[in-house]
């Protein structure tokens, strides 16, 4: 589904790579997670893979090709919500289908409002994002961004501003999208438990400039539930994740 191979980037004002010859792959229908310390270059291997930056060298696959010569292979939710305050949710969710084009208004307010329904939010196309709580704004946001039409997610930390039932409550959501669903998953985040929770593989990255990705599979069958995270098993593989994330902020 996705591919890099031997990715480097420089940002121009700065003198050294963020990503050194990088190389990993995504498998269709996977959830993936990378982890990795705060301004260690996770957002930009998304950049990278969403065109708004281009990689020094190497080259980045979406579905076997490579990405310069596609269009919404993938879709991408910053780490806020960035939704327009000054559009209606019902507005900002049609978006991606005024972008894409080609479809009539009635059609589009179908999908919007089959979407809406989709993500808890019905009877929500005509409010404003400032009058959602951020639980909802966030849950508006993926609606966006599923209505891409992308079977490829990149979501960046898109749950980190919200306070910790919330954030619980949107992964059990998140994990029912995915399993009705069953879209490629890339996820960002910094919390260790998240990424346990969610992912079938977490990649860890323990090396500035990003030179490679640590491969750690997480050994607990879908559908999850909350209390196999007390499994012994998995408060060991928390732990080792904690113990690399504590090292590279050493090394950092
Ligand atoms: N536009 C830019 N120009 C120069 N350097 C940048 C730019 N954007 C990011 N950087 C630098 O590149 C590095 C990686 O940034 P990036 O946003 O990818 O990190 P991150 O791992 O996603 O961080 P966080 O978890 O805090 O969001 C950081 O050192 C950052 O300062």
């Amino acid at each position: 589904m996705l591919e890099l191979r031997g990715v480097t980037y420089r940002y121009p004002s700065e003198d050294f790579d963020t990503l050194q010859n990088l190389s990993f792959s995504v498998k269709e229908g996977e959830f993936v997670s990378i982890i990795g310390v705060s301004g260690c270059g996770k957002s930009t291997i998304f950049r990278l893979i969403n065109r708004l930056l281009s990689p020094g060298a190497g080259e980045i696959l979406a579905g076997g090709h490579p990405v310069e010569r596609q269009k919404q292979y993938c879709g991408y939710m910053p780490q806020r919500d960035l939704l327009f305050p000054w559009r209606t949710v019902g507005e900002n969710l049609r978006l991606p289908l005024e972008i894409r084009g080609g479809l009539s208004r009635s059609e589009m307010r179908a999908q919007v409002e089959g979407m809406l329904a989709e993500v808890g939010l019905p009877g929500c196309a005509g409010k404003y994002p400032g009058e959602l709580s951020g639980g909802m704004r966030q849950r508006a946001a993926f609606g966006r961004t599923a209505l891409t039409g992308s079977k490829l997610l990149l979501l960046d930390e898109p749950f980190s501003a919200l306070d910790f039932l919330t954030r619980v409550s949107m992964q059990e959501w998140l994990l029912g999208q995915w399993q009705r669903h069953r879209q490629t998953v890339l996820f960002i985040t910094h919390d260790v438990e998240e990424a346990i929770f969610l992912s079938g593989r977490i990649l860890v990255v323990d090396s500035t400039p990003i030179r490679r990705l640590t491969e750690v599979p997480v050994p607990l069958p879908y559908p999850r539930e909350r209390t196999m995270l007390s499994r012994p098993e998995i408060a060991a593989l928390r732990e080792r994740l904690l113990d690399s994330l504590r090292k590279q902020v050493k090394e950092g």
